[in-house]
């Protein structure tokens, strides 16, 4: 014997109801002798209760109700039974409604509506479901009957959540089937008190039923048919990347719904648990998805946790005093009375110090909870034993559940890890000894971002997300949104990795998509569905959106932008940027961002700053956290200026030749930035930092390169214009040298807490001699590297090479969350 449930959407309308009938055929097709429960039409049972409640006020609109469940259930008759057999069945079924109005007239009369009739008018949803659906089977020759609970499912009198009496029940369930080989078709939810008053048995009604009968017949399997594909490994409505979850054990979905998994009511399949029959959710949309198995015991999984869920909402009650620190007693009285007022505890913790003890509740109770127990512990509280009762709101639990995680290590940590690292707030924990079940308590506004980190790192391991939002589409940002998506692929299946780009913006527009931009199609997407940028409210979606792993990529050389950062790096979100602004300002300015990342477990990333690509940050801070000592950097920090004494020659245009350092990529936004000396200064201030000198900007001379008429040109084209007027300034200087058998050298210098850049002609016995192209060099002493320097040399500017910097500072991060 098998036991199948229908659900009310399940026979919610006609479609869904030809997909049921089907079911049940093929069932009769192979042989399967089966018993088949049925819920309520969809949304029939709280219009019941509306209509009762209508009835006792006097409103007799409740007829219109009425009218309209008496149609839904003539259109099924009217769609699913040959013409000339619907006239008995209308008959029928509307024998069924005279008797609801019936009594429902008898309710308006004496305005009144005790617990007990409001079981009898909520019968009717089942009884009129179950009634239709049987005559269309048995008008297709299928041998069916109808089976009214209520002569088999026996009670208690407590109405509205009634108690089986097992022994009588199993025996009239068993007495009734054992007369008849006839398909039975039974009225889900209800039952009847031995005086024969109809009850219903509370929540899960339907499943209880499918669970009652397929326990008393020792059932093969009760197949629970809903809409979803069985459980989830978390609520997909917040947790878009959720599962299915092939098998589960009792344990687990009884942990997993109390936490708020609506799919199946796990306490009332405890009779089928006690027997240990496999339980299947299935589609009745789907039906050939294998839905969820649960039962004893699960198979062997790929997961150490089963299953991710949560309440959104609950309040977390603190009670707290020294005079509870071994005195026995005080949580007896606690629980007591809290037993005593009916209240239910989600969730308990209690630290060993017996200072404290905490307990989540339904959020909605809380202020009665502290009323009640403001005046039960009065005494406690004013002798001083007690502080008052503390409310926190605002407040959801999250649990990991599943059986791997008994006896194994590891999970707890992971799990406070992965919001660790996200900066979400724990602020109370439960976990019970039998290890299946996690729970801590956060503040509901990182609800989501939780869920989705958690879910991230238990169930995705095969792909980490990052989070990716940018800010400038320029010369780098561009080639970096072109490296991203041509890396994709291989991030994904070598590194583990998923990376999405859910905001871009520029100057102009800006556009976000939670679900990740599409990277071959961005630029296009932007211009069209973008909308004007605002830097402030970028920057706020990005808060808002919450994401986990999120990390902001700067690729402007903004002066605004990097006022953002702190906040950014407050909330958790990681920085990555090329821009240098923010590390060449003041220095407790630098000082403050290395602080709140390092605070805040994220990463403030710049390895671009310097080089472009080149490994010279990374480098500094390896030798620095290694504990070796910076004596002297020497280095040439412009790819702009290397080329330009590298390509000018007497005979060509200066200009053109920084023209062509533009053209090529090499040059700030604003070429004057290289040509001024200003963004060396930036990089070897940046550079003393990092080897730990706390050097301000002043700290740096330049001793100029550029004539003064050029400095102080006021527009980039007039600049240009001046270059073009000192062309013979220029090509003396290059004479002069090459005179010499030397070469021009812009060259930065560190030493004695002093830097200085100036222009050198070297000779060829000098390392910076052999230079080529774009090239920056950097020479490093140290205690360590002393006889000989550590040089790091190579192209230090152009978009690809700073891109795969940035990149490189992205990926990093993912290797670090994971
Ligand atoms: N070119 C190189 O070799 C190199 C090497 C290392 C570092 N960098 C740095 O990379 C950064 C970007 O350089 P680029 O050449 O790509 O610049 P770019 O001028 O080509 O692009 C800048 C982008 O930033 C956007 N932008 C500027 N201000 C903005 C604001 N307030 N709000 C929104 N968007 C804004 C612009 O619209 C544009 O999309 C600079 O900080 C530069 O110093 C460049
Ligand atoms: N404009 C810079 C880019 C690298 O930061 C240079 O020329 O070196
Ligand atoms: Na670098």
């Amino acid at each position: 014997m098998q036991v199948l449930k229908f659900g009310g959407t399940s026979v919610g309308s006609v479609e869904s109801i030809k997909q049921v009938l089907q079911i049940i055929e093929q069932h009769r097709q192979q042989g399967n002798s089966i018993a088949v429960v049925f819920s309520a039409m969809g949304g029939v049972t709280n219009q019941l209760i509306e209509i009762g409640r209508m009835a006792t006020t006097g409103d007799t609109d409740y007829m219109e109700l009425v009218r309209r469940i008496e149609d839904r259930h003539f259109n099924v008759v009217k769609a699913l039974i040959p013409v000339k057999e619907q006239g008995k069945v209308f008959a029928h079924v509307r024998g069924i409604i005279n008797e609801l109005e019936d009594l429902l007239r008898g309710v308006s009369l004496i305005r009144e509506l005790t617990l007990r009739t409001h079981d009898l008018i909520t019968s009717f949803g089942e009884r009129l479901s179950t009634t239709v659906i049987a005559e269309a089977l048995k008008s297709r020759g299928v041998p069916a009957q109808f089976l009214d609970a209520r002569t088999v499912i026996k009670t208690d009198a407590q109405f509205g959540q009634a108690e089986v009496n097992y022994t009588l029940t199993n025996q009239l369930i068993q007495d009734h089937f054992a007369k008849t080989t006839d398909i039975q078709l039974v009225t889900g939810f209800i039952g009847s008190t031995e005086k024969n008053e109809t009850t219903t048995l509370g929540r899960g009604g339907s499943d209880y039923t499918a669970s009652i009968i397929g326990a008393a017949l020792n059932a093969i399997l009760i197949d629970i048919w809903t809409d979803v594909d069985g459980m989830m490994t978390a609520d997909p409505r917040k947790v878009p990347n959720a599962f299915n979850i092939p098998t589960i054990t009792y344990a687990e979905a009884m942990e997993l719904s109390h936490f708020g998994a609506k799919v199946i009511y796990p306490p009332s399949l405890q009779p089928a648990f006690a027997r240990n029959i496999p339980i299947r959710v299935l589609n009745t949309f789907n039906p050939e998805h294998e839905g969820t198995v649960v039962s004893r015991t699960a198979e062997r999984r790929q997961y150490t946790i089963t299953g991710i869920s949560s309440i959104d909402d609950i309040a977390l009650v603190n009670v707290q005093g020294s005079g509870m620190i071994g005195v026995a007693g005080v949580s007896a009285k606690l629980f007591g009375i809290l037993a005593t007022h009916k209240i239910s505890v989600i969730l308990i913790s209690q630290a060993s110090s017996e200072h404290s003890i905490c307990f989540a509740i339904d959020p909605r109770g809380a202020e009665q909870v502290k009323q009640i127990l403001d005046t039960e512990f009065a005494t406690e509280i004013a002798h001083g034993h007690i502080d008052s009762i503390a409310i926190e709101r605002e407040l959801s639990v999250i649990a990991t559940v599943g059986e791997g995680m008994r006896k194994s290590s590891g999970i707890a940590g992971k799990l406070f890890s992965v919001l660790g690292k996200n900066g979400v707030n724990i602020v109370a924990v439960a976990q019970g000894s039998s290890e299946i079940n996690i729970s801590v308590v956060i503040n509901k506004n990182n609800l989501s971002k939780a869920l989705n980190a958690l879910h991230n790192i238990f169930f995705q391991s095969e792909a980490r997300m990052l989070n990716l939002f940018m800010v400038g589409t320029g010369l780098i940002g561009k080639a970096l949104l072109n490296q991203i998506h041509a890396q994709t692929d291989y991030l994904r299946q070598e590194k583990l990795l998923r990376i999405c780009v859910v905001g871009v913006a520029n100057t102009k527009k800006m556009l976000l998509d939670v679900k990740g931009l599409e990277l071959d199609e961005w630029h296009e997407r932007q211009l069209t569905d973008g909308v004007t940028t605002s830097l402030p409210a970028f920057i706020e979606k990005i808060k808002d959106y919450n994401l986990p792993n999120s990390v902001f990529i700067d690729c402007t050389s903004d002066k605004d932008i990097v006022q953002h950062y702190e906040s950014l790096l407050d909330a958790n979100i990681s920085v990555v940027t090329p821009n240098k602004v923010a590390n060449s300002g003041p220095y407790s300015e630098y000082r403050r961002l290395q602080r709140t990342a390092l605070n805040r477990g994220v990463k403030f990333l710049y390895e671009t700053n310097v080089g472009a690509g080149l490994p010279i940050i990374n480098t500094v801070q390896g030798l620095m956290t290694a504990g070796d000592r910076f004596l002297k950097i020497e280095a040439i920090l412009s790819g702009t200026l290397s080329f330009i004494f590298n390509t000018f020659r007497p005979g060509l245009s200066f200009a053109d030749v920084v023209r062509e350092a533009k053209e090529k990529g090499y040059t700030e936004p604003d070429p004057r930035d290289d040509l001024s000396g200003q963004d060396v200064a930036r990089k070897i201030l940046i550079l003393a930092r990092e080897a730990g000198f706390p050097l301000e900007p002043d700290d740096v001379t330049i001793n100029n390169l550029l004539p003064k008429a050029c400095l102080d040109a006021p527009t980039i084209p007039a600049f240009f214009e001046e270059l073009e007027r000192n062309n013979d300034y220029f090509e003396n200087l290059l004479t002069q040298a090459e005179a010499r058998g030397e070469k021009l050298r812009f060259v930065a210098a560190f030493e004695n807490n002093k830097a200085v850049i100036e222009l050198r002609s070297v000779g060829p016995e000098h390392p910076f001699y052999q230079l080529t192209g774009a090239d920056n060099i950097v020479s490093f002493t140290t205690e360590r590297y002393k006889e000989r320097p550590l040089v790091v040399k190579g192209p230090g500017a152009g978009a690809e090479v700073t891109a795969a910097g940035v990149f490189a500072d992205v990926v990093s991060i993912g290797s670090y969350l994971a």
